[in-house]
């Protein structure tokens, strides 16, 4: 018989860390990591028509708008019914957590609470590989060779996003659209807040409540990610 399958979002300010946790969640629990970033990369690449659109407002460092998000996303969402899947950077909105509602049952939320002076720190050392999105922290996982990517060679570029004055208006943004949503969840009861400096401190407790929810193989899929 399958498994249950589990789904969950994490949520957190620019450079909290959920793009870390989550590929270690996906390693430790074979989740699949969905990333709406990812998503939103993969279809400007093939020129899609939401892709092409979403690409204005990233351009800009705007949102991209709920309709569009909504219309790119659920689709993707409603397909995987036959994985266990984490959602990463959606819903970032109240509107987007409506219609992600209705498509389907969350069982956890994690929301990452990060001090600002730490988000400005990791991301003013952030660097990006354009074409793939790695992302590398020039002191928490710098790349084998400085500036290059460690897989194509190719590189590192930083993002004008991430730069301080630009992260004090993301942050502000993040906290105003952010908390509604995060007392939605709270009022579902499936939010689980975790709070710290550190990735590799906050991790362990993550790693243990998600040890008494998903089961110890989520996926009757074999050619899944294997556990450790
Ligand atoms: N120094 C330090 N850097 C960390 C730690 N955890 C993650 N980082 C680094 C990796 C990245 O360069 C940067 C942001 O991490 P992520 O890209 O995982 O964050 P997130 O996905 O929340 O950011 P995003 O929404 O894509 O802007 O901080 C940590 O505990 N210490
Ligand atoms: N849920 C979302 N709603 C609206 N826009 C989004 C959403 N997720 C991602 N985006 C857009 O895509 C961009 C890239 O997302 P991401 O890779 O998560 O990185 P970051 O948040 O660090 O910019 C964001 O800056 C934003 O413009």
């Amino acid at each position: 018989m399958m498994a249950k399958l589990f789904r969950a979002v994490i949520m957190g300010p620019p450079g909290s860390g959920k793009g870390t946790i989550s590929e270690r969640i996906a390693q430790s629990f074979g989740l699949k990591h969905l990333s709406s970033g990812d998503f939103l990369r993969e279809n400007i690449a093939a020129n899609t028509e939401a892709g092409v659109l979403a690409k204005t407002y990233i351009e800009r460092g705007l949102m991209v708008p709920d309709h569009v998000m909504t219309r790119l996303l659920l689709p993707r969402l409603e397909e995987m019914t036959r994985h266990s899947w984490l959602m990463d950077g959606f819903p970032c909105t109240l509107t987007q957590a409506k219609a992600l509602n209705s498509t389907c049952d969350l069982d956890l939320v994690i929301s990452l609470n990060i001090p600002y002076e730490t988000l400005k720190d990791r991301l003013s050392d952030r660097w990006i590989h354009p074409a793939s999105g790695r992302v590398y922290n020039m002191g928490f996982n710098p790349p084998r060779v400085q500036g290059r990517d460690d897989l194509s060679g190719e590189p590192l570029i930083q993002h004008d996003n991430d730069q301080p004055e630009a992260l004090v208006a993301r942050l502000r943004h993040y906290k105003d659209v952010a908390k509604p949503v995060i007392d939605l969840y709270k009022s579902k009861g499936i939010l689980h807040t975790f709070s710290g400096t550190e990735t590799d401190k906050i991790w362990p407790y993550i790693n243990s409540l998600l040890s008494t929810k998903i089961p110890s193989r989520p996926e009757t899929d074999t050619q899944h990610i294997p556990l450790p």
